[in-house]
């Protein structure tokens, strides 16, 4: 393996991938660095769930290749050379938690899927869990019908931390909560990098996260990455389609400052 290749969590290479006669990704290529927060920004419907979701093995691709953390993923289609479980995490958009289960037993569902542990050890990990991302051991014996909007993303992110995995993928993790409750799971995220030293993919449309939690940050257009880079350059790109992003009307309006 090279330097830069040890230094990757994530590498995507001339990556296509379509729907029938729909083309979404048009040979795209992007690099995830281990230990970076990287938010993926794009028009609705411009394929960055499909990105996510092709990198994960969901959706397959009709050529290219993809390597996380040094090791080349199979297609779809040949489960045998995906990687390990607890090789990532994931929060889905509607990453809904198991209505009939606890918040214990959500967190720990990973855990007896693939491995065979003692409950009592089981019970000690989904607290430490619940404690990693902010909630109390009082917690755990809820139904998700009884937590609020926050409280639930932050179960489904103590799920997806269950088995310890290197990279954390977050799907508009902050959409549907509130500007204080957003900000929050912002530096929740943050910590945990910083903390465990997690690589975190995060796709959101939420420009104050951008702001102040991606390392870096990549615009997806025309099935393409067409800009990568901290913020602060993002802002000076002069493709059309990121000025438009980031200094429309509504951009300027949230980001004054950034003119
Ligand atoms: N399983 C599928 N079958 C057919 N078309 C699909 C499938 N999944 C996604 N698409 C199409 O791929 C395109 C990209 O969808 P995708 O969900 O990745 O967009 P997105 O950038 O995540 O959008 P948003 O920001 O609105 O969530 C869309 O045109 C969508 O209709």
């Amino acid at each position: 393996m090279s330097g830069l290749a040890q230094e990757l969590a994530i590498s995507v290479r001339d990556l296509v991938v379509g729907f029938g006669r729909q083309i979404v990704l048009d040979h795209l290529s992007l690099d995830v660095r281990r230990g970076e927060i990287l938010g993926l920004v794009g028009a609705s419907g411009g394929g960055k769930s499909v990105l996510m979701r092709t990198i994960i093995g969901l959706v397959p691709r009709r050529s290219g290749t993809i390597e996380v953390m040094g090791q080349p993923m199979g297609s779809v289609h040949d489960r045998s050379r995906q990687g390990p479980a607890g090789k990532w995490g994931i929060l889905f958009q509607q990453g809904a938690l198991f209505s009939s289960l606890t918040v214990r037993q959500n967190v720990q569902f990973p855990l007896r899927e693939n491995l065979v542990l003692p409950q009592e050890l089981m019970d000690e990990i989904a607290i430490a869990k619940l404690e990693m991302v902010g909630l109390r051991a009082e917690d755990a014996d809820k139904y998700p019908s009884e937590l609020s909007g926050g409280m639930t993303k932050r179960v489904a992110l103590a799920r997806a931390l269950a088995l310890d995995p290197p990279i954390l993928f977050l799907d508009e993790p902050t959409s549907g909560l509130d500007p204080i409750a957003a900000g929050d799971f912002d530096t929740l995220i943050k910590t945990l990098q910083k903390t465990l030293g997690l690589t975190v993919f995060m796709v959101t449309h939420d420009l104050a996260s951008l702001t102040t939690v991606c390392d870096r940050v990549a615009a997806l257009a025309d099935g393409k990455i067409v800009a990568i880079g901290p913020m602060r350059e993002l802002l000076q790109s002069e493709h059309p389609w990121v000025r438009a992003y980031f200094h429309g009307k509504r951009s300027q309006m949230l980001q004054p400052h950034m003119r």
